[in-house]
């Protein structure tokens, strides 16, 4: 759904030129919801708005649907923005309209005739739960309430993608996650293949499929968010990853450890398998679990357990194969 080829982006400041992002290769599936984390100034706004050309790449391709955009006459380019959506952190909504009105406004740019906004705008109400709000101002609104007019404002003519630029970032956690779920809910009913930046491991772990993380204007990793979950290997991925509650730290571990230190990460239906028991069942090896999570992300279940593994090396190597051939994946810390 979305294609971006070599994209560089330079910035003049007077005399001087910022490279914002740099040699950018990315593919979004359709369906799908991407997530972009980086730290300030990594060049995550920049990357979001060359997808609908708000920033134009100094260099690179952008295709959406096929289209390729940085050849487009500015007419057609408005005609195919009208396939791509954004929401902003601060919600960027008109503030002396009513949520009716906010929610109007891209269908009378588009000259749809005056009974079928009404009927789209009431359909848009009931998505994003703001039928009791709808003569309201924006200033009448929570922060939560006023990013749902902009998710229905963005969705109001029918977009194939939803860009969303740092959409939580002003809302308490609470409220983050109620458009967390609404943006999932949006994806699943409506199909909107989903493209966000954030800065949160949080937002990238509740509801992205894949993420690719970006530092200094450069993608450093990307994959599937368990897997980058489970076993991130950038610093910076490393450091993000840190920032959810339940990630581990082991270096304190293999100072005191007695036996073989080994960390496991289980997805999908392996999680729930008695693996670790059949691996020692015929060994004289036995382990201890020093550390371990059992959960799902969207869906999916998921473990990591770090444990000791105690006896002899002959037969810790034969449960480390036993693990293996079973599908695990076994990190070998000491
Ligand atoms: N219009 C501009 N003119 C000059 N430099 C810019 C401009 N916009 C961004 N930059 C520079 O490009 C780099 C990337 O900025 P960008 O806003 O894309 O980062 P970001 O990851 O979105 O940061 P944040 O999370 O703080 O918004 C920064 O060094 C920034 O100073």
């Amino acid at each position: 759904m979305i294609e971006l080829k070599d994209i560089s982006k330079s910035y003049r400041s007077g005399s001087v030129s910022v490279e914002a992002i740099r040699n950018i290769n990315l593919t979004v599936n359709k369906g799908e919801i991407f997530g972009i984390i980086g730290h300030s100034g990594a060049g995550k706004s920049t990357l979001l708005r060359c997808v609908n050309l708000l920033e134009r790449p100094s260099t690179g391709s952008v295709k959406v649907g096929g289209e390729e955009l940085t050849t487009l006459s500015s007419s057609q380019l408005q005609m195919q923005r009208r396939r791509i959506g954004m929401i902003f952190q601060h919600f960027n909504l008109l503030s002396l309209a009513t949520v009716r009105s906010n929610i109007a406004f891209p269908l009378r740019l588009a000259k749809m005739g005056m009974k079928e906004i009404d009927r789209r705008v009431n359909e848009l109400l009931k998505l994003v739960g703001l039928v009791d709000h709808a003569d309201k101002y924006p200033s009448q609104l929570s922060g939560g309430q006023k990013q749902r007019v902009g998710i229905a404002r963005a969705l109001a003519n029918n977009p194939d993608v939803l860009l969303c630029d740092e959409a939580t970032s002003a809302l308490d956690p609470q409220t983050t996650n109620s458009i967390l779920a609404l943006l999932v809910d949006i994806n699943q009913k409506l199909g909107i293949t989903i493209l966000l930046i954030t800065h949160e491991m949080h937002v990238i772990r509740s509801i992205c499929d894949r993420v690719a993380v970006i530092d200094k204007g450069e993608v450093v990793e990307s994959g599937e968010v368990l897997k980058v979950f489970l076993k991130p290997e950038h610093p910076v991925t490393i450091d993000f990853v840190s920032q959810v509650a339940d990630s581990f730290d082991v270096t304190e571990l293999i100072g005191v450890s007695r036996g073989k230190l080994v960390r496991l990460n289980y997805i999908g239906d392996l999680t729930y398998e008695p693996i670790l028991y059949n691996a020692v069942k015929t060994t004289s090896v036995e382990f201890t679990i020093l550390q371990g999570i059992v959960s799902r992300m969207k869906g999916t279940p998921y473990g990591q357990l770090v444990i000791e593994l105690i006896g002899n090396e002959p037969e810790i190597k034969k449960v480390i194969a036993a693990l293996r051939s079973e599908g695990l994946d076994v990190g070998e810390l000491t």
